[in-house]
C-alpha cells in the first residue's frame, strides 16, 4: 500500500498534484459504489452547497449531491476506505510534517447533465482543510461518459496558466493542496461517483 502513498506524494511536492491508479481494488470499487447507491435509495443524499451560504441549492456551481460518512454509521466496506486514508495520513505526517489531524469525506453523486464550476477548495468556513483527496468509484468509466477533472496549474511569469484533465476512472485517487489549486468537474455525460475529502490541520 505504500506505493500508491509515495506516487501521490510525489506528484504533489513536484507537479503540485498527485494521481495513483487503484489506491482501492476494483472490488472495493464496486462495493463502495453498491453501497451509494443503497444510501442514495434510502434517501441519505442532500444537494450539495458551495460554503458560504446555507445549503441553497446552487445549481448553476454545481449539481453534485453528496451524503457525507461518519464512522459511527460506516458499514464494513465504508470502514475499509475510512481506515486506507487514515493509513495515508500517518504516511503524509511521517514523511512531510504537514500536521494532519482530522479528516471529513463525504460521497459524491453527480447525475447526468451535471459539472461543478472551477473553485478552490478551501472554503470561508475552514481553513484547517489542507489536503483535498477525490477517489472515483466509476466502473467502466469511457472518455464519452466527461466528468473529467480539469486541475489549473499556476503559470510562471511568461508561461501562462496551465490545464491538467484527470479523468475519474474507478480506484484512481487525486490529491492537491486545497488552497493553491482552483479545479472544476466538466459536465457528466453518465452518472458519475466518487468520495471527495480533506485532510485537515488541527
Ligand atoms: O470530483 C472531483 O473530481 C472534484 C470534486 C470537487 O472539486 C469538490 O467536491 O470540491
Ligand atoms: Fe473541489
Amino acid at each position: 500500500m505504500i506505493i500508491p502513498f509515495e506516487t501521490i506524494i510525489n506528484g504533489i511536492l513536484t507537479d503540485g498534484y498527485g494521481v495513483a491508479d487503484n489506491f482501492i481494488t476494483p472490488d472495493e470499487v464496486a462495493a463502495l459504489a453498491d453501497q451509494l447507491h443503497q444510501r442514495l435509495s434510502a434517501g441519505k443524499f442532500k444537494a450539495a452547497g458551495t460554503g458560504n451560504e446555507q445549503v441553497s441549492v446552487e445549481n448553476a456551481v454545481r449539481g453534485d449531491e453528496i451524503m457525507w460518512l461518519d464512522d459511527a454509521t460506516a458499514t464494513p466496506v465504508e470502514k475499509a476506505f475510512l481506515l486506507r486514508i487514515s493509513e495515508f495520513v500517518s504516511y503524509i505526517n511521517q514523511t512531510c510534517y504537514l500536521g494532519l489531524r482530522d479528516v471529513e469525506f463525504h460521497y459524491a453523486r453527480y447525475p447526468t447533465g451535471t459539472f461543478y464550476k472551477r473553485h478552490l477548495d478551501q472554503f470561508r468556513n475552514d481553513s484547517r482543510r489542507k489536503l483535498s483527496v477525490i477517489c472515483y468509484l466509476n466502473t467502466d468509466w469511457q472518455e464519452e461518459d466527461g466528468g473529467q477533472l480539469a486541475l489549473y496549474l499556476p503559470g510562471a511569469v511568461v508561461d501562462p496558466e496551465r490545464q491538467i484533465i484527470i479523468s475519474p476512472i474507478g480506484g484512481r485517487l487525486v490529491c492537491f493542496e486545497s488552497s493553491l489549486l482552483p479545479h472544476e468537474v466538466l459536465p457528466a455525460i453518465h452518472e458519475r461517483l466518487s468520495i471527495t475529502g480533506w485532510l485537515k490541520t488541527g
